[in-house]
């Protein structure tokens, strides 16, 4: 259940509702009348108002579970993650991904890709466009390539799936990062701050490749150097 709510509001109005609960219980054990019958009738009425609250995601489950839309029940599935597909759809394919990268950098496109880790990222998720997409290399580069509509900002990959594009970070306030790394760099360290999620950012003027974990650059000497500490921080 913690998984399932994690990183949603509803999490918050959980917590909200068993603190008004307990305000309720505290105030019956002081006697206090008055409050505890205002607070009683809240509670009283608290299924219908449950009900009223959540109702977006209500609809949204019920809409889910009648679908006969396998491909969307799947899903799903595993956005609730009681199931793991198979080893191509659960193990991020970090060859694919820096592969993609060594090739954007050798065009000078630029590129910024988050990696999901424990952390929710659905609060930036949702700033850009939802898909789910297998990890490959000729998509990664096909949704970098300067002209298409999807290149501006970041990309997240959840698994070995690429879940979103055109996504807005937060930028980091860190005074010590050099001038010379721009907003790019600046959103890559500000995700990594906030979350324990992985970036890898591929520079339009420079075409070098950076990699940044909990807010701060990662050295590495070789491609495959880098491919083998991002699988060690994914394990
Ligand atoms: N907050 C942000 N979230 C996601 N992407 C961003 C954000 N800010 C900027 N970007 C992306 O970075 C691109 C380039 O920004 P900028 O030139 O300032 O970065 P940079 O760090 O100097 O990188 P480069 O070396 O590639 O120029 C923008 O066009 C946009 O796609």
């Amino acid at each position: 259940m913690y998984k399932l709510v994690k990183g949603t509001a509803a999490i918050n109005i959980f917590i909200g509702i068993v603190m008004i609960y307990l305000v309720w219980k505290l105030t019956q054990f002081l006697a206090m009348e008055m409050l505890s019958s205002v607070l009683g009738e809240f509670i009283g009425v608290g299924m219908f108002a449950l009900i009223v609250v959540f109702q977006q995601e209500i609809r949204k489950f019920l809409l889910m579970i009648g679908s006969t839309n396998f491909g969307r029940r799947r899903k799903f599935l595993r956005q609730l993650k009681f199931i793991r597909d198979t080893p191509e759809d659960s193990v991020t394919d970090v060859g694919a991904i820096v592969r993609a990268c060594q090739k954007m950098g050798d065009t000078f496109t630029g590129a910024l890709i988050v990696i999901k880790r424990n952390t929710a990222l659905d609060f930036v998720k949702n700033t850009g466009d939802e898909l789910d997409i297998l990890v490959k290399t000729p998509i990664i580069e096909s949704i970098f390539y300067k002209n298409s509509p999807l290149h501006d900002g970041a990309m997240i990959i959840e698994d070995n799936r690429i879940v979103a594009t055109r996504v807005i970070l937060p930028v980091s306030n860190d005074r010590d990062i050099p001038l010379r790394f721009g907003l790019r760099h600046r959103a890559a360290i500000g995700i990594t701050e906030k979350t324990d999620g992985l970036a890898i950012i591929v520079s339009e003027e420079t075409g070098q490749i950076s990699y940044i974990k909990n807010g701060e650059f990662v050295i590495f000497k070789t491609p495959e150097e880098l491919i083998e500490k991002i699988k060690k921080d994914l394990q």
